[in-house]
């Protein structure tokens, strides 16, 4: 059996006036990746936010737990039990510090040891090869796709058990989004376990082992990688698959709308 890292269980959230969570209930097992999907305003990243206890100030938690390692919610459990790497890299950094001065100081306020030769090992193992100019750049002296890459050196850093990657291919051309994909591959292989949020079923299907589907704030499916094409899937996660594969729009009997057709 799995050692559950992270249980989230009957989650609830919303604000004064409208409710956004309903009733969210998933599990992250050691050295799996899950990929939470769902169109835009599905409630992925409400759902990642309640996971790190960082909801905005008028979204409340109304019911439901979440348990890290059997606990409830402390402290230490961001930045040392669960890191995140966000849609936009180069708004996490700040313009006017270098990235050598910023990891630096993510390490320090999270008491991990500083070692540059630790730092540089961490920026090869994401395939950047030439850490001291790395270091000594600005943010916005590199690419999106090798800000990226600083945010999961970082995380490997801070050795935190769970990484939460929010759309981290979003921004990112094909060959980027494979580059970052197959290093979140490599982070399972460090013992590491994912929650990637992305809207795109392709990407879903290239790197994770559970896909948890999101619809309107509910979780309306949730499966093995394997079971994804399965009879008893979900109507919301057929479509999605009909969406990219028309051979099963014709198959489950989905309209995928006039253009659609015409292509
Ligand atoms: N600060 C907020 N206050 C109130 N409602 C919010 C707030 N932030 C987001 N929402 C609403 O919560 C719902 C879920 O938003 P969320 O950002 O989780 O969606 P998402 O699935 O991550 O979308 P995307 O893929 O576009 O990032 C949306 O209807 C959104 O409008």
């Amino acid at each position: 059996m799995c050692e559950k890292l992270i249980s989230i269980n009957k989650l609830s959230a919303g604000t004064k006036n409208y409710q956004i969570l309903h009733n969210i209930s998933f599990d992250i097992n050691a050295c799996e990746i899950v990929c939470l999907l769902g169109s835009s305003g599905s409630g992925k990243t409400m759902t990642a936010l309640s996971i790190l206890n960082m909801l905005p100030l008028n979204v409340t938690q109304t019911s439901g737990s979440i348990l890290y390692n059997n606990k409830p919610f402390n402290e230490n459990i961001c930045g040392t039990f669960i890191s995140m790497i966000m849609q936009a890299p180069a708004s996490c950094f700040d313009s006017v510090f270098t990235i050598g001065t910023q990891f630096k100081d993510i390490l320090i306020s999270n008491h991990k040891e500083y070692s540059i030769n630790r730092v540089y090992t961490m920026l090869e193992k994401v395939e950047l090869h030439n850490p001291q100019d790395i270091l000594n750049s600005y943010p916005f002296q590199l690419s999106g796709g090798m800000l990226q890459r600083v945010m999961i050196a970082i995380a490997l850093s801070l050795d935190s058990k769970v990484i939460i990657a929010d759309e981290p291919t979003s921004d990112l051309d094909v060959a980027g989004q494979k580059e970052i994909i197959d290093l979140i591959l490599k982070l399972k292989k460090e013992n590491k376990s994912v929650l990637m949020i992305t809207h795109n079923l392709a990407v879903a299907k290239s790197c994770a082992d559970k896909i948890a589907v999101m619809e309107h704030g509910r979780l309306v499916d949730i499966f093995k990688k394997d079971e994804l094409l399965l009879e008893n899937r979900h109507k919301y996660t057929k479509e999605l698959i009909a969406a990219n594969n028309w051979l099963y729009a014709n198959k489950w009997n989905i309209d995928l709308g006039e253009n659609y057709a015409e292509m």
